[in-house]
């Protein structure tokens, strides 16, 4: 596996191993990251090309109190990570690759950015917008994978890729779930053993709104239901709502996306199921 950690340098690998599947992460890698660069892979054997993975934990997406200063890192045990997964090309920019003094460009996605997460953390989908379009750029790469976990930011990079017509194919993965239920995501090292075994709760309170959904329970009353489980467990709820899966848009039609976002102690969860 290759490591670039300047531009020149990536471009470089970039034009010598052909066609490119990314996979943008922030690194802390689990077993969601790593099946994303396993189906990285076969997009790259379809294409006669390699798979590149970016570690950039991107300051311009985490708001002045949220957890930029403590979100985790491992460099080494990634980069092992990512070259047993078959990965070819590490893009490690450092801060100041990606945003020389000046820097002064950011892209808007007005629509599936508008609520939910986009409003719970101002300016995080402008941060998010802004370097993946850097990142395709960078790698020129041809197919971008991203997480389902992560359902509105998928669709926000989706939006943008057609707005501003990237030649890059914009591909989601499913969740990757522990044995329990819960979603895989670097933040969950944060929780406590009691938070941890309380945790699959929200991935159970999904999936018991939607089978209620299907057996015709009305949206509002599913969710009031689901909200009120969730708070006599501990989880502080951010919302929870049913959405058009595209738009974000709040719905009470199936098909939807059922999105949820809940702090267990300080560590905040996220999560998304199809209902209908
Ligand atoms: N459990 C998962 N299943 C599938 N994809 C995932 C999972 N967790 C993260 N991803 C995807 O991996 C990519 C990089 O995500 P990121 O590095 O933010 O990891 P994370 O575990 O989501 O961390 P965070 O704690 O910030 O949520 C994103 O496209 C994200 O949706
Ligand atoms: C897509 C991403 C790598 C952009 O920084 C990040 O938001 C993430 O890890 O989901
Ligand atoms: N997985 C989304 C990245 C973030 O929380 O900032």
């Amino acid at each position: 596996m290759r490591i670039a950690r300047d531009l020149p340098t990536l471009r470089a690998e970039a034009a010598r191993l052909g066609p490119l599947a990314l996979v943008p992460t922030m690194g802390a890698l689990h077993a969601g990251h790593l099946a994303l660069v396993a189906a990285a892979r076969r997009e790259a054997a379809a294409m006669g090309g390699a798979v590149a993975a970016s570690i950039f934990v991107n300051p311009l997406q985490f708001g002045p109190q949220e957890d930029l200063a403590r979100y985790p890192r491992d460099e080494a045990g990634d980069l092992a990570a990512l070259e047993a997964a078959g990965c070819d090309l590490a893009w490690l920019p450092g801060v100041e690759a990606m945003y020389p003094p000046g820097h002064g460009t950011a892209i808007e996605v007005a629509g599936p950015s508008e609520g939910w997460e986009g409003a719970a953390r101002p300016g995080h989908f402008r941060g998010v917008a802004t370097v993946c379009a850097k990142l395709f750029l960078q790698t020129g790469a041809r197919v971008a994978l991203f997480g389902e976990k992560d359902w509105q930011q998928l669709q926000v990079v989706r939006r943008m890729a057609r707005d501003l017509d990237l030649p890059v194919r914009i591909i989601g993965y499913p969740t990757v779930r522990e044995a329990d239920g819960l979603a895989m995501s670097s933040r969950n090292r944060f929780l406590s053993g009691e938070e941890r075994a309380k945790a699959s709760a929200l991935h159970a309170a999904l999936q018991g709104v939607a089978q209620a959904l299907a057996a015709g329970v009305p949206a509002t009353a599913a969710l009031a239901e689901m909200r009120s489980g969730l708070a006599a467990q501990g989880f502080a709820v951010d919302y929870l709502a049913l959405v058009e899966p595209e738009t974000l848009r709040e719905t009470a039609a199936l098909p939807g996306r059922l999105i949820a976002a809940a702090r267990l102690g300080t560590v905040r969860l996220l999560d998304n199921i199809a209902a209908g």
